[in-house]
């Protein structure tokens, strides 16, 4: 496979100052028609292209594959929708809807394929004879059918529910198809979609035999010449098997010269021709080394906190960080679906006082509005939690790591990951929620103490943290009407700690319900710990933590050994599911974390 690295006349990627994240010329410059040029600034408020629009964007009109890397937050998304869009307006013989799709965008959430709808809608505005259309999975079959059978031109979709069409609606017409685009093209993999994906590429006469040797990747039974498009902030060596069966001669945009060079060496090491286990031939054989792309002005740091002290710690910088900024947004991230519904439900009910227990009146620990949303919500609910909680103000918002790809909240200030994030990838498109083109942004990464070589992953690729002072922050916390408490060196003997871990136990107790959910929350997070891949098992070893401490973080005061029972009964229905219904090994993995991303 040839590479091409596109420089000229672009400036280098940004230094986290918006003169850094815009390029110096005009979307005009870069050959895009003049009325799509009114529509990103009327519609979307886009004067001028950022650097990888600049980039990007005259290499997609050119027509060549490529794969674009570069951080989040810095406009992927237009850099592919602008240059489709001018491509299908220009058409001498208009396009309609009975000339069926023209262009597929693939997403990994049904989050990021409503938001991508949302900014082609905008995009389409003056060039109505486009039709915008999304399929994914939690929404009526029967409609997207009726859809598909009246024609979409540009349409967005989830890997399962395509292929679902694919199969079944044989009113989908695709003959015309011009374009696949992998959004996030390293999570739809590690989601496990890689088998997904390779049969999507075959029905639509779109992938490459290894033994091709085609100028262009020209779909069989179609003169139509494809163009296919990789993108992501973290693009390495798991892309490298799509990169092989979907890409023609492509050109990186925004990648550094040695991660070429050991992508192009990788792709062209790769012989794995066989169907017959192709799950590993998404796994990293050769690990890429190399920076992952984090906004410069992102401040991360990171804390140490006992396990046993992890759940007033949380509670505490949450209500730090608002009283701090009352008019701010920040993201909580959460291993499992069950610790974000135990969370929000403790955190939207929890009353406490800070005083002796007889005086004083009782309120409401946080006073923020706080949104949840995880894959296993039903899809209306998970709907209303996305919208809302992106044009809220001041909000706080719990969630797994279906929000941490892609999704453009505007204006969160923090991100916090209360639980770590697995693979350094997750880590980086966590904090991308924040500090996004160019604003400023902070991240804070909950470690317990024998987690912290999880730095040193992390600085393998280029991130680096410096440590929070939680301390601080917990002895400005006045307790028993003193504005000065005694102050501890330890969290765990911290007076303001103590103090708030024992409420929230009375809280438990008192609150079935909650309580419920706390277990429930436990047993997840302990199978999604054991869940921990290659060399991070190394670092998050479930035998190094006390599990009566990792109950105590969900205020738990029971033995985890009455706990574990339902757990082990909880592990062996699980277990029945997954070899009823045949979830793959690498699905197994995402699945202990959320069902339906
Ligand atoms: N040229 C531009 N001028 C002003 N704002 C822009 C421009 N391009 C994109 N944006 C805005 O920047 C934000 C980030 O864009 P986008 O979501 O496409 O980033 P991304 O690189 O895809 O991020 P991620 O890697 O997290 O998916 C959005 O709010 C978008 O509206």
């Amino acid at each position: 496979m040839g590479t091409k690295k596109l420089s000229e006349g672009v400036k280098s990627e940004g230094n986290g100052s918006n003169d850094n994240v815009f390029a110096s010329c005009s979307f005009s410059s870069l050959g895009l028609d003049s009325n799509l040029c009114e529509q990103l600034r009327e519609r979307l408020g886009f004067e001028v292209p950022t650097q990888v629009q600049a980039q990007a964007i005259p290499v997609i009109l050119s027509g060549r594959h490529a794969l674009v890397n570069a951080a989040t937050g810095t406009g992927k998304t237009a850099a592919y929708l602008a240059p489709i869009v001018h491509h299908l307006q220009g058409y001498e013989n208009r396009i309609q809807r009975s000339d069926g799709t023209f262009a597929l965008v693939l997403v990994p959430t049904r989050e990021l394929c409503l938001q991508v709808y949302e900014i082609l809608q905008k995009l389409l505005h003056r060039f109505h004879w486009i039709v915008p259309g999304y399929i994914m999975g939690g929404e009526n079959r029967s409609k997207e059918k009726a859809r598909l059978r009246k024609g979409i031109s540009i349409l967005i979709a989830t890997p399962g529910r395509l292929l679902d069409h694919l199969k079944n609606t044989t009113s989908f017409l695709h003959s015309n198809l011009r374009w696949i685009i992998f959004d996030e093209a390293d999570r739809i993999l590690e989601l496990g979609f890689g088998k997904d994906i390779e049969e999507i590429l075959d029905l639509l006469g779109s992938r490459k035999t290894l033994h091709d040797d085609q100028e262009n990747t020209v779909p069989r039974n179609s003169k139509i010449q494809r163009q296919n498009l990789l993108l992501s902030a973290t693009l390495n060596e798991k892309v490298n098997h799509l990169a092989k069966i979907s890409l023609d001669n492509p050109v990186m945009v925004g990648l550094d010269v040695k991660k070429i060079e050991q992508i192009s060496t990788a792709v062209s090491n790769d012989h794995s021709e066989s169907d017959e286990d192709n799950e590993d031939q998404y796994s990293s054989k050769m690990p890429i080394v190399g920076d992952y792309k984090v906004p410069i002005q992102l401040i991360q740091r990171y804390m140490k906190v006992p396990c046993g002290t992890r759940l007033p710690v949380l509670l505490s910088i949450i209500k730090h960080l608002f009283e701090r900024e009352p008019s701010q947004k920040v993201v909580v991230f959460f291993s499992t679906c069950d610790a974000v519904d135990f969370h929000y439900s403790l955190l939207s009910e929890f009353q406490f006082s800070s005083h002796s227990q007889t005086e004083g009146t009782r309120q409401k620990f946080l006073g923020c509005k706080t949104f949840r949303l995880h894959g296993n919500m039903v899809q209306e609910d998970r709907r209303t939690s996305f919208q809302t909680f992106k044009t809220e103000k001041s909000a706080l918002l719990l969630t797994s790591d279906v929000s941490a790809r892609g999704l453009d909240f505007p204006k969160v200030r923090c991100i916090i990951q209360y639980d770590s994030p697995g693979e350094a990838t997750e880590y980086v498109h966590r904090v991308g929620r924040t500090a996004r083109l160019g604003e400023k942004g902070e991240s804070l990464l909950f470690l317990q103490p024998v987690e912290i070589d999880y730095l040193q992953d992390l600085e393998t690729h280029g991130v680096a943290l410096t440590e929070y002072p939680v301390l601080k922050v917990l002895d400005s916390f006045p307790l028993y009407g003193q504005n000065h408490i005694k102050k501890s060196v330890f969290l765990d003997s911290h007076p303001w700690v103590l103090c708030l871990q024992k409420a929230l136990e009375a809280f438990i107790m008192s609150k079935p319900e909650v309580d419920k959910l706390a277990k429930k929350a436990f047993c997840s997070w302990v199978r999604a710990y054991t869940a921990h891949r290659g060399e991070l098992k190394r670092i998050f070893m479930i035998k190094k933590l006390h599990l009566g401490h990792v109950a105590k973080s969900f205020a738990l005061k029971q033995q985890p050994s009455l706990v574990g029972q339902s757990f082990q009964k909880q592990e062996k229905k699980r277990k029945r599911f997954e070899k009823k219904t045949g979830f793959s090994k690498k699905r197994k993995v995402a699945s202990v974390r959320e069902r339906r991303p």
